[in-house]
């Protein structure tokens, strides 16, 4: 490896991990005792807010009001999009049935969880595309219950735009409530709910603790905390184009990594003397996320050669992988860790985080090394059954009492005894471990 780094990250994703373990534990365990008056206090001392939690049909209502039509618009096409897009994915998982054994028929069917818990962000922004993303799979794949939790601003309540998305949707309640008091409240079930069969969505650090802490009494996506983007570059792509992209994803916040990886060093010292301008020239918040996004997390490695980087970036198995380079082909057959990749100057990581179909929801921080991002197929169960006829029982039934009784399970062997004593009556059969 020749990996050369011209901008080195002195802080990564597990930099303030230990703090925000115990901060998280200690929210759990108080309103896992404590109940909604426990998760009211919390909202009140991180958001701010003290208003109604379960958000009512009025309240819905009167946040419709207030988005602009051609909002909706644009919400009810992104949504158009991440439905149709749920919908072929959920065409791909087939319910199988196959005669493993004459007379011994196996199958494989896939149920969806009943109760779904969405976490919407809200902290930074207000994250429409998130309540989309998590909502619009849910009611695909058939989850009977799809809860949208989301952090309420002071005095003011969820972002009505949020609210409106998560409804159209289908969310059938609304909690306005966000942070590990929200995630807490879905898995609990407090204000009346339902508990979560599985928690899905995005989230800050602390978002993301709580669902790993949780995990286990409720099934989760994924660790989808927060944001990471790499893209790999050629000297064919445009620096200005890679700049903006770079800063584009920093802006998500002070501790949202991104990563140029090139093997052409005029491109990664053109794109370094453009970023700090752009960032510049963002609005207040998001300049400040960007600026120390870039200054404490973002790296510009230079490799060798392509194999080099994509090597780079499989180790790196970034969330959002985007290639400007030639031979996307070769790219696409190359690179085996990511969670959404975005190939060709085309189409760019936004694309994907508001409107193109595929979802945002996606692995953070290395999951990417062992799973894909959110989709209809995280809410199903893959379940298996099996039925058989007294003759396709049979050298199943052999197998196993010999097998048991090796391993020294004689409950287990006796189970498949009776059943050749009852069926075969006049036959005798060798069950003995050592035959
Ligand atoms: N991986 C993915 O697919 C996506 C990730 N994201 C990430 O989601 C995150 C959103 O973060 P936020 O804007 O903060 O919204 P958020 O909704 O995740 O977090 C806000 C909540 O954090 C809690 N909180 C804040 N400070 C706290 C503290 N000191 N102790 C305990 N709780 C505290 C509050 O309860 C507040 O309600 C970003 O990191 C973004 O990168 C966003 C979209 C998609
Ligand atoms: O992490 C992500 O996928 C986000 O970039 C999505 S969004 O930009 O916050 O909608
Ligand atoms: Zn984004």
């Amino acid at each position: 490896m020749t990996r050369e780094y011209l901008k080195k990250a002195t802080l990564t994703s597990k930099s303030d991990a230990s703090d925000v373990k115990a901060t998280v534990r200690k929210i759990l365990d108080d309103i896992e005792a404590g109940g909604d008056k426990a998760a009211m206090e919390y909202a009140a001392k991180f958001d701010q807010y003290d208003g109604n939690v379960v958000v009512t049909r009025a309240e819905i209502e009167a946040a419709a009001a207030l988005v602009p039509e051609k909002l909706k618009q644009d919400i009810q096409f992104a949504h158009d999009n991440v439905r149709r897009f749920a919908e072929a994915q959920k065409e791909t998982l087939k319910n199988i049935e196959v005669e493993v054994v004459p007379g011994l028929i196996a199958g494989q069917k896939s149920i969806p969880v009943t109760g779904a818990g969405c976490y919407v962000p809200g902290g930074r922004y207000s994250h429409i595309a998130s309540a989309i993303m998590t909502v619009t799979t849910a009611s695909v794949a058939g989850c009977k219950h799809i809860v949208a939790c989301s952090p309420p601003r002071p005095g003011v309540g969820i972002a009505p735009a949020i609210i409106y998305a998560a409804d159209l949707c289908g969310a059938d309640t609304i909690l306005a409530m966000g942070g590990v008091q929200g995630v807490a409240a879905m898995t609990f079930g407090l204000f009346g709910l339902p508990r979560a069969n599985i928690l899905v969505g995005p989230g800050n650090q602390f978002v993301a603790e709580a669902k790993r802490m949780l995990f286990g009494r409720v099934g989760i996506d994924m660790i989808a905390g927060p944001t990471d983007s790499l893209i790999l570059a050629d000297a064919t792509a445009d620096p200005m184009v890679v700049a903006t992209d770079l800063v584009g994803q920093a802006e998500h916040g002070y501790n949202s990594p991104v990563w140029l990886v090139t093997d052409n060093r005029p491109l990664a010292e053109e794109v370094m003397r453009i970023v700090p301008g752009l960032i510049d020239d963002l609005p207040e918040v998001n300049r400040d996320n960007a600026f120390a996004a870039w200054r404490d997390y973002a790296e510009v490695i230079l490799c060798a050669d392509r194999e080099e980087m994509a090597a780079t970036s499989d180790d790196y198995a970034p969330e959002h992988l985007t290639v400007q380079a030639e031979d996307l082909d070769w790219w696409l057959g190359r690179l085996s860790c990511y969670g959404s990749l975005f190939l060709g100057e085309e189409t760019t990581v936004a694309f994907g985080d508001k409107a193109a179909g595929t979802n945002h929801v996606l692995p953070t921080s290395g999951a990417a090394s062992y799973t894909g991002g959110l989709s209809v197929h995280k809410y199903m169960k893959i379940v298996t059954w099996q039925r058989a006829t007294r003759e396709g029982s049979k050298p199943v039934a052999e197998a196993t009492a010999r097998i048991s009784r090796l391993e020294g399970m004689e409950g287990h062997a006796r189970t498949a005894d009776i059943r050749l004593k009852k069926y075969f009556p006049d036959e005798t059969f060798d069950l003995t471990s050592n035959g």
